[in-house]
């Protein structure tokens, strides 16, 4: 069951009666210091993402996952003829990726961390909803949706009882191909696990875009100051700032997917806070296949400035949280290795950055005290949409059965 607004949290939502039932929860703060805060705890907080192999040996189950997506990559009827085949043939070369970067993703090490610290920050901003317990679900790799789902159950939360859970994505800027298929993925296992009665179980809220916020904003703008500093005084005004992107294939950008908007508006945020102390330009990278997808690509655009004579330029990932194959492979081995330019640099990922955590557990404690179930944006479909399992996910997690 979704959270609805604060009024209908007290009278229909049963945070109020947990306040008894809070020794099920054994590993949480010991019964009598709950009794005297009054917290309506204890609270989840699910980190959603995609993941990433933690090792080459995952990288085949990880593909095999990523093409079976139809919200990632919808191939129609053949989907479960074609998803296998090109995950198996893609396998290899994706391997060597991963090998050349430590063996495997940093996704999964980084948000456990980011999501065990934000919550311990949690706890001391918002002591009504603590004790907040964090959990990852991530679409392809392990942990998976579905598991970490049982886990919660396990937990006890759900169960008819009623307890909170907030599904935070780690995805600043919403697609539907990324957040909106981990939220398909989400209510696919909320079904399975806990039944279609919307009134029982765990009452889900979602964070679900957070493209400007101060902090995230911040962190990146901090960043790419560091990365400035390393230049000579007398060439850092000129340095590009190329912020860039994973693309979206075009069908994707013409159904009205929010994202590019979205990209470009965290861009301008962090041109403002560095007061456009630099040119720039938002481009994008990690095209795959042979279909159109949103450009400037980020490799073209570096070797196109480099043609002109430009060889200081700053790369700043602006749609991902942690380090992972694009940027380490991609951004750093290909893009900037190849350049061979010691002005070419990558500002860095946000990763462990403590300004960055602070900025999550800020989301979380402002999401917390709205009593919203999820944005307004969140409640509108893509025009174009067709799919009904973006209606229905959409239905459920806004709590109102009147959207497009
Ligand atoms: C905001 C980030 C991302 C968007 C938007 C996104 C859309 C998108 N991706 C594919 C296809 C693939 N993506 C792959 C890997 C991958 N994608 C992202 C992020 C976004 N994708 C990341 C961070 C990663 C790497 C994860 C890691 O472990 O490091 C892959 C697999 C790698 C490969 O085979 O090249 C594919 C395939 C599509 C089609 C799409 C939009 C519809
Ligand atoms: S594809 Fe965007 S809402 Fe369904
Ligand atoms: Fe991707």
């Amino acid at each position: 069951m979704p959270l609805m607004k604060p009024a209908a949290q007290s009278s229909a939502s049963g945070l109020t009666r947990r306040v008894g039932q809070r020794s099920t929860f054994a590993s949480f703060a010991p019964p009598v210091m709950q009794d005297t805060t009054g917290s309506k705890g204890p609270t989840a907080i699910v980190f959603l993402n995609m993941g990433g192999p933690s090792t080459t040996g995952e990288v085949g189950d990880f593909l095999s996952r990523l093409f079976a997506d139809a919200d990632l990559i919808p191939l129609g009827r053949l989907q479960s003829y074609l998803g296998p085949l090109i995950s198996r043939r893609r396998t290899p070369k994706i391997k060597e990726q991963y090998a050349a970067i430590g063996g495997g993703s940093p996704i999964r090490k980084w948000s456990e961390y980011q999501s065990s610290e934000m919550c311990k920050l949690l706890d001391k901003l918002s002591p009504e909803t603590a004790p907040h317990k964090p959990y990852v679900a991530f679409r392809y790799a392990d942990p998976l949706t579905g598991e970490t789902y049982s886990k919660l159950l396990e937990d006890g939360f759900g169960r008819g009882r009623g307890s909170r859970a907030v599904a935070f994505t780690q995805y600043p800027q919403y697609s539907c191909s990324t957040t909106g298929s981990s939220l398909n993925e989400l209510w696919k296992w909320r079904n399975r696990l806990e039944g279609k009665n919307e009134n029982m179980g765990i009452k889900w809220s979602v964070i679900d875009r957070w493209p400007v916020h101060p902090g995230l904003v911040n962190t990146i703008a901090e960043n790419v100051e560091k990365q400035l500093a390393t230049y000579p005084t007398e060439r850092k005004g000129d340095v590009i700032l190329l912020f860039s992107a994973h693309s979206l294939p075009m069908s994707v950008v013409n159904r009205g997917d929010p994202y590019p908007a979205e990209v470009a508006a965290t861009v301008h945020a962090v041109m403002q806070r560095l007061n456009f102390s630099n040119p720039y330009r938002l481009v994008w990278q990690s095209q795959v296949g042979p279909s159109a997808w949103l450009g400037a690509q980020t490799s073209i655009a570096v070797e196109e400035y480099v043609k002109k004579g430009q060889t200081d330029l700053i790369l700043i990932p602006i749609a991902f949280t942690s380090d992972h194959i694009e940027t380490l492979y991609e951004l750093d081995k290909e893009v900037i290795g190849e350049a061979g330019h010691e002005g070419i640099k990558r500002s860095e990922s946000l990763n462990g950055n403590p300004v960055f955590i602070e900025a999550l557990a800020d989301i979380a404690h402002k999401h917390l005290m709205s009593g919203e179930s999820c944005s307004m944006q969140m409640r509108l479909r893509c025009p174009s949409c067709r799919s009904e399992k973006c209606l229905h996910q959409k239905k459920f997690f806004a709590g109102r059965g009147d959207l497009l």
